[in-house]
């Protein structure tokens, strides 16, 4: 039995988590993977509920989890909150030590719904690596009547354990990091930058390059073929994942895994909790679906992260979109499409298992 937290969120957290769990349970049924849900309360709706972002039982419940699945929080209702549920979401990263977020940035044939003329967008395949507990999401916040301020720092150790993860990512995709900082005014930058360097000598397969932030955020845009793995700090990764979205065609596509040393994994569309639209089954699950996708990945369960990437793919493809991508399709409809697509292969799949074994009885 594998136990998947479930933490839908708020806005259209749970619009975007329940197709995804969905597609995760036809998929255990149909495969025998032996996925078990729970949901706990995490963020806004846990505020209501229990006063804070992450109750105790949420985060205990996690803990003992295989993976978790979270949707987004947040919402400006809880803007005047003590502990607003974004502190939730940082908390959560940092109880279970999930210091690396991967967010792949890859765009479907042809870059048809890119702003991007497609020639610039095309083939465009990005891995960014967000540093993912430290910097300064998590330095002293001082609030005064006239003055404020937020504290960056960063440990040579913090960097040299997310700097492996993107070395190993890069070794099994085109070789190449792109360290991405702000060494040109930053002290933390020049520690990331020196410390990258070093890491880099034992990885003589992979290429290593550095580039100022601001310059990172025009290149993305105008040349993102020329991008492999990103590997950056929490604020910086947190932005330009977000302008990356952009090549592909809508933030609703995209996907993450947030992973530690050893313990569950976390697994959540890169988009927040979209309020404005929460309710109206209008948001786009693909993120939500690919995340699913990647939990699969890393949970080894042979090709079911892949099948499920497919049919999520195939049903994109298929002209079924959500209006962010101009199309007309609702959330749960587009979730059930891609189950059909699920359905539909393993009727096929079972179609050729009995096939082969009736022509192994056959030729004895
Ligand atoms: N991981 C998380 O839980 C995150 C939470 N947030 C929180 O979410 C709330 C809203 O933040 P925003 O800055 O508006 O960012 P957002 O990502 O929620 O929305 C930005 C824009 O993208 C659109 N959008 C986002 N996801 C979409 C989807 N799946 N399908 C179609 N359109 C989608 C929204 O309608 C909006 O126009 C805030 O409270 C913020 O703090 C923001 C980012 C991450
Ligand atoms: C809401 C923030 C805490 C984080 C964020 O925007 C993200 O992880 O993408
Ligand atoms: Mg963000």
């Amino acid at each position: 039995m594998i136990h998947i937290a479930v933490l839908p969120g708020d806005g259209i957290g749970p619009e975007v988590t329940r197709e995804a769990v969905a597609c995760l349970d036809l998929l255990s049924a149909e495969r025998g993977l032996g996925l078990r849900f729970t949901e706990h309360d995490f963020g806004g709706v846990a505020i209501d509920r229990h006063g804070e972002p992450l109750p105790p039982s949420t985060l205990a419940a996690c803990k003992k989890a295989d993976a978790i699945l979270l949707g987004a929080v947040g919402g400006d209702r809880w803007n005047g909150c003590a502990e607003r549920p974004e502190a939730g979401l940082l908390k959560i990263r940092q109880e279970l030590g999930l210091y690396a977020n991967l967010r792949p940035v890859e765009v479907l044939q042809g870059g048809q719904w890119s702003p991007l003329r497609s020639e610039v967008a095309s083939g465009s395949d990005i891995l960014v690596v967000r540093e993912l507990t430290g910097g300064i999401y998590y330095g002293e916040h001082r609030l005064g009547e006239d003055q404020a301020s937020d504290l960056c720092t960063y440990t040579r150790e913090q960097i040299e354990r997310v700097a492996h993860v993107a070395f190993r990512a890069a070794r099994s995709r085109k070789g190449k990091v792109t360290q991405v900082d702000k060494a040109n005014v930053l002290a933390t930058s020049r520690l990331w930058r020196s410390t990258v360097d070093e890491i880099a000598k034992a990885y003589p397969d992979v290429a290593l390059d550095h580039l100022y932030v601001d310059a990172c955020a025009m290149a993305v845009i105008t040349e993102p073929r020329r991008f492999d793995v990103i590997l950056t700090e929490n604020l910086f990764g947190d932005i330009l994942s977000d302008l990356l979205s952009v090549i592909g065609g809508s933030i609703g596509l995209l996907g993450s895994a947030s992973l530690g040393s050893g313990g569950p994994g976390l697994f959540e569309p890169i988009h927040g909790s979209a309020p404005q639209i929460g309710g109206l089954d209008i948001a786009n699950p693909s993120g939500a679906i690919a995340s699913a996708a990647m939990m699969l990945d890393e949970l080894s369960l042979g090709d079911a992260g892949a099948v499920l990437r497919e049919a999520l793919e195939a049903t994109l493809l298929s002209g079924c979109r959500t209006p962010d991508l101009g199309g007309d399709a609702s959330t749960s409809g587009f979730g059930a499409a891609v189950r059909d697509r699920l359905e539909v292969r393993s009727r096929r799949d079972s179609g050729l298992r009995h096939l082969f074994m009736t022509n192994r009885g056959c030729c004895g």
